[in-house]
């Protein structure tokens, strides 16, 4: 535990060290079929319980400018990414790249401050080791949060919106977590994705929402995810449009992939930081300012929700 140190370029010199003295690069962890052992995963689990007190049961992941949900933590015990051996770290602004470990609303909770994408030059693996590393921290359910571009009409700048569903169009191109040697200690070959996002959760959220008045502005929906970094053309955002997402963003597919493969119940929500823009030659243009400017206004919303439904759940 410490304040940050200066950032490592983790994307060229940080990597799995395994037992036998070689590390990922060598065993080229980034590749179509590499993978992280769990081996690995157990040793950095135990690292990290080796430092903080906290046993957490539930994990939530911030997105994009919504990491202030860690000011409602109490007892805080923080550990920055880059402190973490072999930990990814967050190159993005809006995600400071720590963990925050504590007691959200009478919870023992995880936090991660910010993720990392697979445009930053991780591989999936790498992205979701932090999934991996929760579950053998005792983690069993998980949080994921995200910014997201609107996509449905009727979404408006700083609503919210709960995950029912994903589309992995990253998937499409091969990009998957799960691909790879499967090690069925974390889970099957095979895992089924039809109920990724777990209803009773979904069932409490929507209850809470109406409980706090918040129906206005949350609603549920269909997210997709691109690799990016670049914001969607007009074509794609159409295509989006026609095949039924609601919002579109850059991560959480593949850490929700990973998470319902090692049989964690999983609750997701976007907050609509802009709406992308569907009209050729429109004047308007999508950035990462303002997206991190929806999220200084909206997120204390967004904190709250998830807040009152960590509050409610039932373990
Ligand atoms: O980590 P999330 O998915 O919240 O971040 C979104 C997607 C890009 O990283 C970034 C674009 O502004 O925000
Ligand atoms: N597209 C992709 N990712 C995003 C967006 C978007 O419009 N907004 C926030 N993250």
């Amino acid at each position: 535990m410490s304040s940050s140190k200066s950032r490592p370029d983790n994307v060229e010199r940080r990597g799995i060290t395994f037992d036998d003295g070689s590390s990922s690069k060598s065993r080229k962890i980034g590749g179509a079929f590499s993978s992280v052992t769990y081996e690995d995963v157990q040793k950095i689990a135990k690292h990290i319980l080796a430092i903080v007190k906290c046993r957490p049961k539930i994990g939530v992941i911030c997105g994009s400018g919504l990491g202030q949900l860690a000011e409602l933590v109490e007892d805080s015990e923080t550990i920055p990414y880059n402190e973490i051996p072999d930990f990814p770290v967050s190159t993005v602004p809006g995600h400071a790249g720590k963990l925050v470990f504590g007691t959200l609303k009478g919870k023992s909770v995880v936090l991660m401050q910010g993720r990392t994408h697979s445009y930053e030059g991780y591989s999936p693996q790498q992205t979701t080791l932090p999934v991996r590393t929760m579950k053998l921290m005792g983690v069993e359910t998980l949080f994921v949060t995200n910014a997201a571009g609107g996509i449905n009409r009727n979404f408006k700048v700083g609503d919210m919106m709960i995950i029912k569903d994903h589309m992995n169009l990253a998937g499409f191109s091969g990009m998957n977590p799960l691909v790879g040697p499967n090690d069925e200690r974390f889970g099957p070959r095979f895992p089924p994705m039809s109920r990724a996002y777990d209803l009773d959760i979904r069932k409490l959220a929507h209850k809470v929402v109406k409980e706090m008045n918040y129906t206005d502005f949350v609603h549920e929906g269909v997210y997709s995810m691109m690799v990016g970094p670049n914001f969607e053309t007009v074509t794609e955002c159409k295509f989006l449009h026609t095949i039924g997402v609601d919002a579109t963003g850059m991560s959480t597919v593949p850490e929700v992939l990973v998470a319902k493969h090692c049989g964690m119940r999983v609750f997701g929500m976007s907050l609509i930081t802009n709406v992308v823009i569907m009209e050729f030659d429109s004047e308007a243009t999508a950035n990462h300012e303002e997206v991190l400017e929806t999220g200084r206004q909206r997120s204390k919303y967004m904190q709250k929700l998830i807040a009152t439904i960590i509050e409610k759940l039932d373990s």
